[in-house]
């Protein structure tokens, strides 16, 4: 017999800018519901109305990158204690489009914020009332090289503050996922996000399955 997980999966969702992670996102809740599991939709920043306020900020507002990184994690600790622990506590899938893997890429390796200052963010952020720091269970980094994303992008939007980013921006941000790939293997899963949409989903559904995700 088998027996219900205590908590619930929480996935995020990673990558540059039009690498196809909000495609891919309500595909696997559609698979999971479709199993019968309770699944969460949810962004960053975002995700509780304090936080989607920051995100407006953040999106639109000039700042230096100090500030950048307080409003993200100040927008993920609402969002964490409100909505995502909850939400793993009764036993739901929570499926977050961007979590801290982004602040590591965007303002750590993107803006050359320093990481250790992230790291002690993430810390403080993240760690539970038993003193545990928290992770996602499963991340998915969707990675295309930046010409392919801004190729996508320009074809669907009106860039924002992060999106207008130059090409080097990028490059430096998705060098940022790799290195935090590399130090998390069993955590962090990089999809070759360049190849056509019906082989990326093959591999999301298949990496869910290998992990126990989808059944
Ligand atoms: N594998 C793919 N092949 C071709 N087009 C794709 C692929 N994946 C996504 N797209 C298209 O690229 C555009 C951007 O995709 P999507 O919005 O999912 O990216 P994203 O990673 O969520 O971007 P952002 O972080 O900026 O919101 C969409 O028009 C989507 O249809
Ligand atoms: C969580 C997080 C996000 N960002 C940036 C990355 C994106 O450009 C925007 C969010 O827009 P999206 O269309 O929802 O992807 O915010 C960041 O710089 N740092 C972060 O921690």
């Amino acid at each position: 017999m088998t027996h219900p997980r205590p908590r619930g999966w929480f996935i995020t969702f990673e990558g540059i800018d039009g690498a196809g992670k909000s495609t891919h996102l309500p595909a696997l809740a559609q698979a999971l519901q479709a199993q019968g599991r309770a699944v969460l939709q949810t962004r960053e920043p975002g995700g509780t109305p304090l936080a989607e306020r920051l995100r407006e900020l953040l999106l639109r507002e000039p700042m230096d990158p100090l500030c950048e990184a307080l409003l993200m994690f100040a927008a993920r600790r609402d969002h964490w204690r409100r909505v995502i622990e909850p939400a793993l506590a009764a036993g739901q899938v929570v499926l977050c489009d961007r979590f801290t893997d982004a602040t590591f890429a965007y303002q750590g390796h993107g803006r050359g914020f320093d990481l250790g200052v992230l790291q002690a963010l993430e810390r403080w952020v993240q760690t539970d009332t038993d003193g545990r720091l928290r992770q996602p269970d499963l991340t998915l980094w969707f990675d295309v090289p930046p010409a392919v994303a801004a190729q996508r992008l320009a074809a669907v939007r009106a860039p924002d503050r992060f999106e207008a980013e130059p090409q080097a921006f990028f490059e430096r941000v998705r060098a940022g996922y790799a290195a935090r790939a590399a130090s998390a293997p069993e955590r962090i899963v990089r999809i070759d996000a360049t190849r056509p949409l019906p082989q990326v989903w093959a591999e999301v559904e298949s990496v869910c399955r290998a992990r126990g995700v989808l059944a």
